[in-house]
């Protein structure tokens, strides 16, 4: 029976982690929950899956959730009750599916304790990938990624050798404004912002997908995940979302992994790799499509991708302020307090102001992630 630990089981990652256990509950023993404060989700879900522990954001809630839980549930609060989680309960995985940088402690903690990762909190790569990646290797726990592109290379890959890859393709739906000129991006709402084409996701990601910054993102978490440089690693737009993302051999030879966007499908493969189960999404009926679309992508029109190549390439400590200078844009942009376009403006003022600091470790990370985030606030 494998176990697992969820850190953000109330979310879109974590509910549909969930739905997947749920489907063959002989497979798996949910250890520990972690929730930010969805008391009354988290506590249905500790009713039907019976961890050991369950951790929220606050004490108060955490007292809340005591009143409610099946009786010998440890229920613990805070960032020291996600790093507790993370590490201390038996699961052999632990999902990482809080969303932002301050999932790393938890991480890093889940991988000192010896767990295995299932990464879709890529943030977490992009503020520390060189300590991520070198504490899993010394640990000897594998980081198998949830992130659909990530997952389609990681499929890709199997049984290639790396020296055979000449480079990757991330595919990009475009977000909620594929469609529009940037003139047109001029005062969209975040309803606007939110409804994104083909993936029901979190907020975050969603007006990171609209930005780019989510692809991003995904560029520097790619280029831990499979050690590739930044010249490997291309961007396309594909706006159905079917290609999720390929691999060019030095033949010239491409292998892509295709299906029905749905989650459901990574997450499940990252949990029973190498071993494929059946999943409840849908065949995907290639001659019931009738076409796919490819554009070149356009830095110009997303400068928040260009941000990310250009802080990915500089490397110390830049990638840690591009990410958490997005996460507080985004984050006054969904409190109404900037535009859509001021998010790429506030994130350009925050890198241009950085002085650049050599290989942080998790200290001084943690510095420059707080530094980021207040110029972030203050423009
Ligand atoms: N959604 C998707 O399809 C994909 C997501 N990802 C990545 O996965 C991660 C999660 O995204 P997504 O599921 O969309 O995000 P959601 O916003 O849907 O979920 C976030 C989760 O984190 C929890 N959380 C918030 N604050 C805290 C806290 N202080 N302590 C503990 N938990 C907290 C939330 O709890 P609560 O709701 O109870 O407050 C919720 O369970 C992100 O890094 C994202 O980039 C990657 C690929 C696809
Ligand atoms: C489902 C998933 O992996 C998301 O990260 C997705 O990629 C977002 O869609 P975009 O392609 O619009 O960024
Ligand atoms: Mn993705």
């Amino acid at each position: 029976m494998k176990k697992i630990t969820i850190l953000g089981s109330t979310g879109s990652i974590g509910t549909q982690t969930l739905d997947i256990l749920s489907r063959e509950p002989e497979r798996y023993q949910v250890e520990g929950l972690a929730a930010g404060s969805n008391l009354e989700l988290v506590i249905e879900q500790a009713k039907q899956f019976k961890p050991k522990t369950v951790c929220l954001s606050t004490r108060e809630l955490a007292e809340e959730a005591k009143l409610h839980l099946p009786p010998g549930t440890k229920v613990l609060y805070g960032n020291e009750g996600l790093i507790e989680t993370a590490a201390s309960t038996d699961a052999d995985t632990v999902v990482t599916a809080i969303v932002g940088s301050r999932g790393l402690e938890a991480t890093l903690a889940a991988i000192d304790a010896g767990k295995h990762i299932g990464l879709a909190n890529k943030e977490t790569l992009v503020t520390a990938g060189h300590i991520v990646m070198r504490r899993a290797a010394e640990k000897g726990v594998s980081i198998l990624p949830i992130d659909s592109e990530h997952s389609a290379i990681f499929q890709c890959l199997n049984g290639e050798r790396r020296t055979d890859v000449k480079r990757i393709t991330l595919t990009a739906s475009g977000g909620s404004f594929r469609d529009r000129t940037r003139a047109e991006l001029e005062g969209v709402t975040v309803a606007e912002a939110l409804n994104h084409p083909n993936w029901s996701m979190g907020a975050k990601i969603t007006i990171d997908s609209a930005t780019m910054a989510n692809k991003g993102l995904e560029v520097i978490e790619a280029h831990w995940l499979f050690d590739l440089s930044y010249d490997q690693i291309d961007v396309i737009i594909h706006p159905e979302s079917i290609i999720h993302s390929y691999v060019e051999f030095v033949d010239h030879s491409i292998i892509a992994q295709i299906g029905l966007p749905d989650m459901r499908v990574p997450i499940q493969y990252a949990l029973t790799y190498p071993e494929r189960r059946p999943t409840p999404t849908e065949s995907l009926n290639l001659a019931k499509l009738s076409a796919l679309h490819f554009r070149e992508m356009d830095f110009d029109r997303y400068p928040c991708l260009r941000f990310a190549y250009e802080s990915g390439r500089a490397g110390q400590s830049v990638p840690t302020v591009f990410n958490a200078a997005n996460e507080t844009a985004v984050a006054r942009f969904l409190d109404g307090a900037i535009t859509f376009l001021e998010i790429e403006t506030v994130i350009a003022k925050v890198l241009e102001q950085h002085q650049a600091i050599d290989v942080p470790d998790v200290q001084s990370i943690a510095e420059v992630d707080a530094w980021a985030r207040a110029a972030a606030s203050n423009i």
